[in-house]
């Protein structure tokens, strides 16, 4: 309320306020970040934040975990069909009313495709790796429950080089989204993992294909009677027609952590009122940044919009071309909503959630 009440005190900073950052600082961000020429005056404006009141609201909504009736398969032939991949089992949903469709590994829970309009809007990278011996590489590895290599485990956690079980598939009650449910318990991790981490948990993994596009949902509970602490991230590949034809909105003057230059603390962030346009390898973690942010590709006309709940951070990586990047790598922009800088702490019985909604237009 009372980021909205000085949003409101001046229609000039009013385009520019993200409701839940700006009682943190002054609204400074002068300059309009819609795309004001003519060329692109249809699409809508990314981080408008006249809308971005109302979008949060909606976004409340949304964002709720959906429970799923189960697949009848008489009744909605169309809605999934299972397929192998070198050594792993791959689910295709589908959510026919809004031509949508999504693929997830049961290895990793790691989504590898989604599609709107036939149009693939995930990077899987040609290199990615089938075997179920290390994590795919594209779509959207999960790292649970460590982030990066800021823990006792190896980076990003295990969460992506373990086998989850398929739980439920089915549509919401509505009748609006079809969905699917992954789980993974501590007993299904690799001793080899559980012994550099030692705690009792569940975590249920919900991807919901609807007219808003694709919600993924993450849930975690503490099962042991010991307290735990864990940092996550949706490591989301998009796919992008060239790395720098890319503009990402909502990162400008957010204070980040450059692991490229080791872990480097930047206070004030980077003004780049105009969106942030990648020209060299950038590996970032932004801290506290808002509610939504948005990638433009100028080439391929898209944006492409990451909501997130209950996700604090945003990581942007792309290697660009350095040693030991990915053939592909001009051809994917990873935004990594999570939850890095300030570990969750979960007590015995307690569980947290994490979601993100993407859009694309
Ligand atoms: O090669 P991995 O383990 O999948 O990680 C890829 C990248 O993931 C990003 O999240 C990190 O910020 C990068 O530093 C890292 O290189």
């Amino acid at each position: 309320m009372a980021a909205f009440q000085h949003c409101v005190a001046s229609p000039w900073t009013r385009k520019h306020c993200f409701a839940n950052t700006c009682w943190k600082k002054p609204c400074h961000r002068g300059g309009c970040c819609c795309f004001s020429s003519r060329k692109f005056a249809n699409l809508s404006c990314v981080v408008d934040g006249a809308s971005q009141n109302m979008n949060n609201m909606q976004l409340k909504e949304v964002l709720a975990w959906k429970e799923l009736l189960s697949n009848d398969s008489n009744q909605e032939p169309q809605l999934y069909t299972s397929s192998k991949v070198g050594n792993l089992e791959q689910l295709t949903l589908h959510h026919v009313a809004s031509n949508q469709q999504v693929q997830v590994f049961l290895f990793g829970a790691t989504v590898t495709s989604w599609k709107k309009n036939q149009v693939e809007r995930f990077f899987l990278s040609q290199e990615a790796d089938f075997s179920g011996k290390k994590p795919i590489r594209g779509g959207i590895p999960l790292c649970f429950p460590q982030f990066g290599p800021y823990g006792s485990l190896a980076q990003h956690g295990f969460a992506r080089n373990s086998m989850w079980h398929l739980k439920q598939i089915g549509t919401t009650k509505d009748g609006s989204a079809t969905g699917v449910v992954l789980s993974l318990s501590s007993k299904d991790v690799d001793a080899a993992w559980t012994s550099a981490w030692p705690y009792a948990f569940t975590a249920q993994y919900q991807l919901l294909l609807g007219f808003q596009g694709l919600q993924t949902n993450f849930w975690v509970r503490n099962e042991g009677e010991e307290s735990f602490s864990f940092t996550f991230a949706f490591h989301n590949y998009f796919d992008v027609s060239d790395v720098s034809s890319c503009q990402v909105f909502g990162l400008e003057n957010i204070p980040y952590y450059d692991r490229r230059k080791n872990d480097e603390w930047n206070e004030r962030g980077e003004e780049n009122l105009a969106g942030f346009q990648i020209m060299e390898p950038v590996d970032r973690i932004y801290v506290s940044t808002p509610d939504e942010l948005a990638i433009f590709d100028s080439s391929k006309l898209q944006i492409i919009k990451v909501k997130k709940q209950h996700l604090p951070d945003s990581t942007l990586w792309n290697p660009f071309g350095i040693e030991g990047s990915d053939a592909g790598w001009s051809k994917f922009l990873c935004l990594e909503p999570g939850a890095i800088n300030q570990p969750i702490e979960l007590k015995s019985g307690e569980e947290w959630h994490g979601s993100q909604m993407l859009q694309c237009e």
